[in-house]
């Protein structure tokens, strides 16, 4: 063992769990209001209508691409593939120019990345962000440290839900058993389809996950008392 603690798991002979994946996006970083800032300068550029946050909150987890489509859709905007490929470039290159403008960590993510990480944790992040947008973002919160493994919707074949997404990160980490901790149904999803055991954070917005209340991590450090799949 690498951590200086022995963690146990709940019953003798079950495998105990040292390798944590995680969502970005609602899960360690409350990005809505960069994400709305930047999505919305871009659509008000071109005379198209802002978006509550709250809303876009209910939209992020399958990535750029996806969230401008969406948008055009709820607001009727016949749009051709490559009118979507344009306003996605243009949010991107906004977001990138201020990759972290109001949005915050949530509550005692840092602190419990550390814990988790002198336990002997090994950890990754799997998103539907950029990986560029992604580094960016993990060095501006000062999380970059943490991770040994960090890979955005651009650095594999196939984003999220798409399983390869995640035992693309888990490989990185060396393989073995794992947990996967995130905010939405997509996360949910790609957790399932890879055979990863799935933790949903308490903070979730109302609606996107499937796990009962009682069943999500209250803290992400909590993951260590709860190790075994
Ligand atoms: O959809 C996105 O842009 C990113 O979302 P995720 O970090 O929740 O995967």
């Amino acid at each position: 063992m690498r951590g200086r603690r022995m963690i146990t798991g709940a019953n003798p002979g079950e495998p105990v769990i040292r390798t944590a994946i995680f969502d970005l996006d609602g899960t360690l970083l409350d990005s809505t209001p960069d994400i709305a800032h930047a999505v919305n300068r871009v659509f008000a550029r071109h005379g198209l209508d802002r978006t509550e946050p709250s809303l876009i909150a209910e939209m992020v987890g399958n990535g750029a691409q996806r969230l401008v489509g969406d948008l055009l859709i709820r607001q009727r905007i016949p749009a051709a593939p490559s009118d979507i490929d344009y306003l996605t470039a243009a949010y991107l290159e906004a977001y990138a120019e201020e990759p972290l403008r109001e949005g915050r960590l949530y509550p005692h993510v840092a602190e419990d990345l550390a814990r988790l990480q002198a336990l002997g944790w090994r950890l990754g992040v799997c998103t539907n962000k950029p990986q560029a947008l992604t580094l960016s973002i993990l060095e501006a919160t000062g999380l970059g440290s943490y991770f040994l493994a960090v890979r955005g919707a651009d650095s594999v074949p196939a984003r999220k839900p798409d399983p390869g997404h995640l035992l693309a990160v888990l490989e990185d980490l060396g393989g073995g058993t794992a947990l996967y901790v995130g905010d939405t149904e997509v996360d949910e999803a790609t957790a399932q389809a890879a055979g990863v055991a799935f933790r949903g954070v308490a903070w979730a917005a109302p609606g996107r996950l499937s796990v009962p209340e009682a069943a999500r991590l209250s803290r992400i450090a909590d993951l260590a008392a709860s190790s075994v799949a």
